[in-house]
């Protein structure tokens, strides 16, 4: 990586398919950010002048102190927010030209974690997590078949039939976790995803991170969580005031 990253347990052909689409691919970047700024409608600054590259297969922190821009960076990466200035680019698409039918396309490939989870509260675990795959248009079977090792991957098999409600604060995110993966897509973000968590809720969602990164997903974290950095050991960069650092 320069300041300048297989997948769910969904079974080996799945694996296989999402490693197939990047055969090749493998030397170019999954992400880079060429001198992007950021600055929101109000005149806050979210990001300033960051220049970034995650290869594939890449596995990386982001953090940095509270209002430093992490959640801006992510959210620039899946389109939610438009760079002011320089370019954004996702698995060669230039994410701030995308529009429609496009973005939606370029969202397919990328898994979001959010802290808050983001669960439809009057759905099923097993509902919240197929509902990704038949917006995407996927087939009864095959939403079937990616469903249960998807499940086991998070370990919530025994909680399929559970309302978010009924779960654990661990067991909600891990949800979030199984519909961000559900669809196998090549880059994962997720934005503290152990900010509500206990060290033992954070060890497993780390564990599931780490898996998916070995499978051969991109994956990009951001964190505050100290414990979480140096339990995986993995790349760090640091946001400051709008600014990244490496290291
Ligand atoms: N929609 C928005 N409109 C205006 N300003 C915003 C918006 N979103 C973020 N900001 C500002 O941009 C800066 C970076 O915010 P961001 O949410 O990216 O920080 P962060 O590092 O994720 O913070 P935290 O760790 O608290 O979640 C902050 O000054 C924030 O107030």
């Amino acid at each position: 990586m320069t300041t300048t990253s297989g997948h769910p347990g969904i079974g080996k052909n799945h694996q296989h398919q999402a490693l197939d689409a990047d055969a090749g691919d493998e030397l170019r970047g999954m992400v880079k950010l060429r001198s992007v700024k950021k600055i929101y409608p109000n005149g806050s600054c979210g990001l300033l002048d960051v220049n970034l590259e995650v290869k594939r297969g890449d596995f990386i922190f982001v953090t940095g102190p509270s209002g430093s821009g992490k959640s801006t960076l992510l959210k620039l990466l899946y389109g939610e927010e438009r760079p002011t200035d320089g370019e954004v680019i996702v698995d060669n698409c230039n994410v701030g030209q995308l529009r429609g039918h496009k973005l939606s396309l370029l969202r397919r490939r990328i898994g979001v974690v959010f802290q808050d989870y983001k669960l439809i509260p009057r759905r099923t675990v097993t509902e919240n997590i197929s509902f990704v795959l038949w917006a995407q248009g996927f087939t009864h079977k095959e939403i079937e078949r990616r469903l249960v090792p998807t499940l086991k991957l998070v370990g919530l098999q025994h909680k399929a039939s559970c309302f978010p409600e009924e779960l654990s604060g661990g067991e909600q995110q891990r949800v979030s976790l199984a519909r961000a993966i559900v669809g196998t897509p090549p880059l994962l973000l997720a934005d503290e995803p152990t900010g509500n968590l206990d060290p033992d809720n954070s060890a497993s969602v780390l564990k599931i991170l780490q898996k998916l990164n070995n499978f051969g997903a991109t994956v990009i974290v951001t964190t505050h969580d100290e414990r979480l950095l140096r339990m995986a050991n993995k790349t760090v960069v640091q946001l400051r005031d709008g600014q990244l650092f490496q290291g």
